[in-house]
């Protein structure tokens, strides 16, 4: 029998690998059906923004990564990712805002002088590294209590946190020899834990192998070969 919930989208999107890894996690059974982002209007139909990711359910279709993941929360069985204490809930959302508007959102205007074949101007490279200087030290104001995000228990905070911090560090390493990771105390240690997981480790290899092959396509592939990309392998040792 074909799986309820079929996901839709491709291994290079961070957002989709959230959803993926959610869905790992809570030990759903789930189809993959690989597609791009599209402004056309059979995709605009099912993803309002034609973005990925794209959920299809039984009850129709549901875009939106934060609205994906209680969709999930809410219908599937498995282990509880949302903490179920009211306060440690918003403060689980309040971590994804703060990493999606001040630090995703940020990286991703940078895309195109990493990972596609275009340049980014000096004036966004400036603005983009004072937000970061603000979002690195208000995470660093939360000194989270370990070894997760929310404590004890992984949550959705984590797996957010994870893919956006996994390509935010690609990003800050190539374009300003930093790393985010090491800049706030622990999460270093909690990257290297959620690396370890067996969710992690499925998704982050079909990252890997998409993205050498999204570089090529994008006319990046010189990055790979550039000095640039050292800071983030050495780093990341
Ligand atoms: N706010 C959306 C963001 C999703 C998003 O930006 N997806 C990217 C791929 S990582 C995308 O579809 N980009 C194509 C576009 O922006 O047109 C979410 O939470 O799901």
């Amino acid at each position: 029998m074909m799986p309820a919930l079929r996901l839709h989208g491709y291994a290079v999107s961070n957002y989709f690998n959230i959803v993926r890894a959610a869905l790992i996690e809570k030990n759903v059974e789930f189809e993959i059906v690989t597609v791009r982002a599209s402004q056309q209007p059979d995709f605009l139909a099912h993803s309002p923004m034609g973005k990925i990711p794209v959920l299809e359910t039984p009850q129709g279709w549901m875009s939106e990564t934060v609205a994906i993941l209680e969709y999930i929360e809410d219908t599937q069985d498995g282990p509880c990712l949302h903490p179920v204490d009211p306060y440690l809930r918003a403060r689980g959302r309040q971590i994804i805002n703060i990493i999606q508007m001040y630090v995703e959102a940020q990286v991703r205007t940078l895309y195109p002088g990493v990972f596609m074949d275009g340049k980014n101007s000096p004036e966004t490279v400036e603005a983009v590294r004072r937000m970061l200087i603000r979002a690195s030290s208000a995470l660093g104001r939360f000194g989270a209590p370990w070894p997760f995000l929310l404590g004890k228990e992984l949550s959705y905070a984590d797996l957010f946190a994870y893919y956006c911090f996994d390509i935010a560090e690609r990003v800050t390493c190539f374009e300003y020899g930093r790393s985010l990771l090491a800049e706030t105390e622990g999460l270093k240690a909690w990257f290297a834990l959620m690396s370890k997981r067996a969710s992690s480790r499925v998704v982050m290899a079909d990252f890997d192998s998409a993205l050498g092959s999204y570089l090529i396509e994008k006319n990046a592939a010189y990055n790979l070969g550039n000095e640039k990309w050292k800071n983030y392998a050495q780093r990341n040792a």
